[in-house]
């Protein structure tokens, strides 16, 4: 959407905008994603969901990430067939490590005061936002949402050291895809046709983004 049509669609309805954001280091985006975007969306009436590949994903140091440019395009490929998916370059743009507050906080210059944001997070990362760069103040900045996935148990109780009501458990139908999976399959030559979008299945092979390792032994098993 333009920021022309943003802003049309803003004048002609009285109710707040409601801004998703999904973050994600998205190497490779897949349907996991795509899911947990669209039933947020659709549970929490969501005028867009905006995708915000990471720029540098500090807590994932311990191995190598593709290049930003890479997970932007991919990220783009995946979600423009969605007129209310968009991406944002602001953390790739920004220098340095990715912190939500910055993402946040810029998205909110972007947009303006008259827009409620709601940031979509996989369980096992709901499980971490106390560990996340100036915690204290992202409970103000946004509404976060816990979306369920496979492999991560999650409830109510695991949310009791955050602050009340700053959290919602959605449930979202179970899709045990990981970006990590991806990875390791196609390192292995195995399919990932129908686990991500085929533009991306092309993207990566174009790109050769995830080689075949010749020892058989995945490079990044995390
Ligand atoms: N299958 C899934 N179901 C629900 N949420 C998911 C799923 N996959 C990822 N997410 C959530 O999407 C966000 C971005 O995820 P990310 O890009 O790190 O993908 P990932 O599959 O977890 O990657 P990796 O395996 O490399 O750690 C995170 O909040 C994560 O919890
Ligand atoms: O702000 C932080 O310190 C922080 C630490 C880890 C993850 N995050 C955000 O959580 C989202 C998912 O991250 P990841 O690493 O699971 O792809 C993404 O938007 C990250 O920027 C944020």
């Amino acid at each position: 959407m333009t920021s022309t049509e943003l802003g049309i669609a803003r004048a002609g309805r009285e109710k707040r905008y409601r801004l998703g954001v999904m973050g994600g280091t998205f190497d490779p985006i897949h349907h996991g994603h795509l899911v947990a975007a669209s039933e947020v969306a659709a549970k929490f009436g969501l005028d867009e969901v905006v995708f915000v590949p990471t720029g540098v994903p500090w807590q994932k140091s311990h191995r190598d990430v593709s290049l930003a440019e890479d997970r932007y395009l991919m990220t783009v490929i995946a979600t423009a067939s969605n007129p209310r998916f968009s991406v944002s370059r602001v953390d790739i743009d920004r220098p340095g490590n990715t912190y939500t507050v910055d993402t946040l906080k810029d998205l909110r210059r972007e947009r303006g005061e008259d827009v409620d944001l709601f940031f979509i997070t996989g369980a096992d990362a709901v499980r971490q936002i106390l560990t996340w760069r100036g915690a204290d103040e992202l409970f103000d900045l946004a509404h976060f949402v816990g979306v369920t996935r496979p492999g991560v148990p999650m409830t109510a109780d695991d949310l009791k050291h955050l602050p009340p009501k700053a959290v919602t458990l959605l449930e979202v139908p179970a899709l045990a895809i990981s970006s990590t999976n991806c990875r390791e399959r196609s390192r292995q030559g195995e399919p990932i046709w129908y686990l991500v979008p085929d533009g991306i299945v092309q993207y990566i092979a174009k790109r050769g983004l995830y080689p075949q390792d010749q020892s058989g032994v995945p490079r990044d098993r995390n």
